[in-house]
């Protein structure tokens, strides 16, 4: 790859509702979750546990509606009801082509979600294809090594430190995002980022940040503009 000083050297994915539509299978899974209970499953709350691992976005919901269970029992109904769903989801429009792009350029990739090992395996275990293309993953609700989920840095810290060689500056890995709470992550790791925000995301708060690009859809990536060769001309977007 011809790189220049600006250049992007490697790019960290997120998972759901990023490369999978899995954010959709979690809304549908939680309105059910939350009717069980006379609630309603809101914005703020999905805002708040999008990219948390599993046990930190089982308290959020349990807390914010005052939920009569332990997260044990928020496991138990919520996994009976997503673990079905996941293996349908489908990939998001203009990944397939993203990741075919950057590999033939040997741009270094890898995932970095806030999904435990099981979630994973369901999710994206039965797609090779789509999983060939990643050096490593980092799962932050099973690692060790992660000490605390989006928005902390810590899942992008470690993903960055996995590849081999290790980025030389972390203003050049480009994190690409769905959740509110992996933007302040990978902000927080200082990195730059591309957010394909859900349509009720409040962008407003990034307005002006040279370091997030908001898009409506990968589709719209123009790959020119952090420093990669741009798509071949009359490539369709899948
Ligand atoms: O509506 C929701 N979306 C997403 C999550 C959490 O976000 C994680 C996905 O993380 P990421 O976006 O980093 O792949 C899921 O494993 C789950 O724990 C959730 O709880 N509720």
């Amino acid at each position: 790859m011809t790189t220049n000083s600006s250049s992007i050297t490697h790019a960290i994915f997120d998972m759901d509702g990023l490369l999978i539509d899995t954010e959709s299978v979690y809304t549908d899974c939680y309105n059910k979750f939350c009717a069980q209970f006379g609630k309603q499953f809101t914005w703020e709350i999905k805002q708040k546990q999008m990219g948390r691992p599993p046990n930190e976005s089982a308290k959020i919901i349990i807390d914010h509606l005052d939920l009569p269970i332990t997260v044990e029992q928020h496991h138990e109904m919520i996994n009976t009801m997503l673990l079905k769903e996941f293996p349908y989801s489908k990939i998001m429009p203009g990944v397939n082509r993203l990741l075919e792009h950057l590999w033939q350029h040997r741009v270094p990739m890898c995932i970095a979600t806030g999904s435990d090992q099981t979630g994973f395996d369901v999710k994206v275990g039965g797609r090779p294809e789509l999983l060939s293309k990643f050096h490593h993953w980092v799962l932050a609700g099973s690692d060790p090594a992660v000490g605390h989920g989006k928005p902390a840095p810590d899942c992008f810290l470690v993903a960055a430190d996995r590849f081999d060689p290790t980025p030389i500056d972390p203003a050049r890995v480009l994190v690409f995002e769905d959740a509110p709470n992996g933007v302040e992550a990978a902000l927080a790791a200082g990195m730059k980022v591309v957010w394909c925000p859900d349509p009720r995301a409040d962008i407003s708060v990034h307005a002006g940040n040279p370091s997030v690009t908001v898009l409506r859809s990968l589709e719209d990536f123009q790959p020119e503009t952090f420093g990669l060769p741009p798509f071949p001309t009359g490539d369709p977007s899948e």
